[in-house]
């Protein structure tokens, strides 16, 4: 008992035994206080005044039943009721209890002295049964809470036994399968939630009951495509029925979202090809393979020729449709097991895995390049492309994969230099790109410098031996590799940009020469000088050369423009507009290197054009291989027929002049006159007004 004071009221009109009971609870303890009510109206009074901890009350009273009582009172009380009776009143006594009473007390001398003890054991029973009615509240509330919680979740709940039978589900697991309570409760919770018919010993839940532990993995809905992240958790519900919580999270859009960002990082949006990254992983996994089964691995990397043009002229959705179309053909022109990938712009890259042969690598490029090259239609247009190609190997070149690929690189850049549409890499080649970025940082100050000069070549007319003109060449002296020639720094000038200023300069430079001889008393002299693709398409080509014209005084009758087949094919419409606004000027253009692209015949007649040069590779083979000495023949009629006359470059030998001359071509230039010369030199040439007719005779 503890030593808080406790408050008794007794209820009981009979005042002797009110006078007893309070005599014995106060003689037991001190902390009884004890407080007398006659009646029920006194009851009630004292009940708010006088705050009992616990009332005796008689069970007939002069005002009333204490049954009446107890039935008004039962729910606000917070004090136990013990009745008093009279001997022969149990039976209402037990009445009373089922109002509300805690227990009875049957009034005899021997109670009223053993009421101190009763009263005891009561409140200790009360506060016991108050606890306990608190705890089932609490309980109950603490319940509800759950089951409100569990049914809020959206992930779908279930709770089930070893069988894996389903015992409680929550309202997501009723709404995901469309089920009632009573046909999902006692299922197998793979059958009724997710549809499968048979139990998958990957399961989550299978290997909790195999070890007891909590599980999670990924659960696929067999019907409607969904995915479920799914975490079994054991819990023992009593010592020997275990039960196992299974919480499954719907994860499908996370999924897709991963698949999403997964498949962006790894492949190039535009065509869906592989991107870098992917086919470096690829590359990797190829070569380890190729380590073990002694194959080889070849890296294909394109680059379309005139794909920036098309893009310029037709837009880029049209430019993006084409690279799709080169996507498509090129996955079709390889076996599924080759990646194709897309290094941005217009370069791709085929890796080509389990080569057994390296003549098969050939075999596919002639695959790849047909399919690249068959025209193409987009909406009412037609087009071709063409693509220069760099090929390395595993493990002939490296069996690094970015060496590899920077390999590839460097055989495409050397394809599209020599003009021819496919290169191998060489180890040379390496060495070469190595040297290229170190040149592009010294032509930077090349023009600054004076390293820059021009040689001049004579063109000698066939007709009359003499010198029909000159070409003017460009070359570099660098101050510490010496003479630097014009095949390595003008592609590099031309991918830098610095072959704008310098290809001005070299117009400015033919122009102050030009002057420069007729000053010196010299015969007037047509110098002809190279453009190159980009002074092309500046589109301010004509203004700027008759501002170079109009500088020096030089009559636009002594200048000749080199152009090639490629630069004016790029774009015929523009280079057609281009070159009338420089025939305008009175200039005199012909066609550089040609019959080593592709030239429309139809389109060449529609430009101003004056000569043609035959490109020096047909000349070479013009007495040794009878379809060359045919193809120069046809160029020499071509040009005849579109009144243009035919040049042939680099004639070295006595034979292919007199082929030449045989074949009725117009003018030579090439090392059997002379290769070009510096300025003095040409100028003593020129000087001499020479006749190389004793030479060609
Ligand atoms: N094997 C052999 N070669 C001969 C013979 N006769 C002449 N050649 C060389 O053939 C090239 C002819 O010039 P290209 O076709 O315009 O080809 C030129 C031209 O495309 C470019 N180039 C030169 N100067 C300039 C320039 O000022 N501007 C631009 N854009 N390109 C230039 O560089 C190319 C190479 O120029 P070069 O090295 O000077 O080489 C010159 C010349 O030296 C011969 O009998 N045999």
């Amino acid at each position: 008992m503890n030593n808080l004071v406790n408050r008794i009221l007794v209820v009981e009109d009979e005042l002797s035994h009110a006078k007893a009971i309070k005599r014995y609870l106060l003689a037991y303890a001190d902390q009884f206080e004890v407080s007398v009510a006659d009646s029920l109206q006194e009851c009630r009074h004292q009940i708010s005044t006088f705050c009992p901890d616990i009332l005796l009350l008689d069970l007939n009273l002069p005002d009333g039943q204490a049954i009446e009582y107890l039935k008004s009172t039962d729910d606000k009380r917070s004090y136990p009721v013990l009745i008093m009776t009279a001997q022969g009143s149990e039976e209402l006594a037990v009445e009373a209890i089922k109002a509300g009473a805690l227990d009875y007390i049957v009034k005899t001398p021997e109670t009223f002295s053993a009421m101190p003890r009763i009263v005891e054991r009561s409140l200790r029973e009360w506060s016991a049964l108050q606890d306990r009615q608190r705890a089932d509240a609490e309980a109950g509330q603490a319940r509800q809470e759950w089951e409100t919680t569990f049914d809020a979740m959206s992930e779908v709940i279930t709770i089930h036994d070893k069988q894996m039978r389903i015992v409680r589900a929550n309202a997501a697991a009723y709404h995901m399968t469309g089920a009632t309570p009573g046909e999902l409760i006692g299922q197998r919770c793979c059958e009724a939630l997710w549809s499968k018919t048979s139990i998958c010993s990957e399961c989550p839940q299978v290997q909790t009951i195999w070890d007891g532990k909590s599980h999670c993995g990924m659960v696929h809905h067999q019907h409607n495509e969904r995915i479920f992240e799914v975490t079994t958790t054991p819990f023992p519900a009593s010592s020997d029925l275990e039960y196992y919580i299974h919480v499954a999270r719907d994860i499908t859009t996370q999924k897709k979202y991963e698949k999403q960002l997964e498949f962006q990082a790894t492949h190039d949006l535009l065509t869906g090809l592989t991107n870098r990254v992917l086919l470096k992983d690829r590359l990797d996994q190829a070569i380890s393979y190729a380590k073990r089964s002694g194959r080889y691995v070849a890296l294909v990397l394109l680059d379309l020729d005139r794909f920036k043009v098309v893009n310029d002229t037709l837009g880029h959705a049209l430019g993006d449709e084409l690279l799709c179309h080169v996507a498509i053909r090129l996955k079709k022109a390889v076996r599924d097991t080759d990646t194709v990938a897309r290094f941005g712009g217009d370069e791709f890259v085929v890796m080509l895995t389990q080569v057994c042969d390296k003549n098969d690598v050939m075999a596919v490029f002639d695959n790849i390049s047909e399919a690249l090259t068959a025209p193409y239609e987009l909406g009412a247009r037609r087009f071709n492309l063409s693509a220069s190609f760099g090929v390395s190997l595993y493990p002939d070149h490296s069996d690094d994969s970015d060496t590899l690929i920077r390999y590839a690189d460097i055989a495409m850049y050397q394809a599209k230099k020599s003009g021819n549409s496919c290169a191998i890499y060489t180890s040379d080649m390496g060495l070469e790109g190595v040297d290229t970025l170190e040149l592009e940082n010294d032509l930077h100050q090349a023009v600054e410098h004076h390293q820059l000069s021009l040689h001049y070549q004579p063109k000698v007319n066939l007709r009359t031996g003499q010198i029909a003109g000159c070409e003017a060449l460009l070359r570099w002296q660098h101050p510490q590799r010496g003479m630097i020639p014009p095949a390595k720094f003008i592609p590099i000038a031309e991918q830098t940009g610095l072959i704008v200023p310098i290809g001005r300069w070299v117009i400015e430079e033919a122009c102050r020469q030009s002057l420069s001889w007729l000053a010196a008393g010299l015969p007037p002299i047509r110098i002809a000088v190279n453009l190159s693709a980009r002074q092309f398409r500046l589109g301010d080509l004509a203004e700027t050369v008759k501002e170079i014209l109009d500088q020096f005084g030089v009559s636009s009758d002594l200048l000749e423009l080199e152009l090639t087949e490629s630069m004016i094919m790029d774009d015929p419409e523009r280079a057609r507009k281009t070159l009338h606004e420089l025939k305008h000027l009175g200039l005199h253009l012909s066609l550089d290197d040609f019959g080593t692209g592709y030239s429309s015949l139809n389109y060449l007649r529609r430009f101003p054009v004056d000569s043609l040069k035959i490109d020096q590779s047909f000349i070479h083979d013009v007495t040794t291989d009878p379809s060359g000495a045919s193809v120069v023949a046809s160029i020499v009629d071509i040009a005849h027929n579109l009144n243009l006359n035919a040049i042939a470059e680099g004639v070295e030998t006595r034979d292919q002049l007199e082929f030449l001359v045989a074949n009725d071509c117009d003018a030579v230039q090439g090392y059997l006159f002379s290769k070009p010369l510096p300025v003095p030199e040409f100028t003593a040439l020129l000087a001499e007004e020479k006749c190389w007719f004793a030479v060609a005779d």
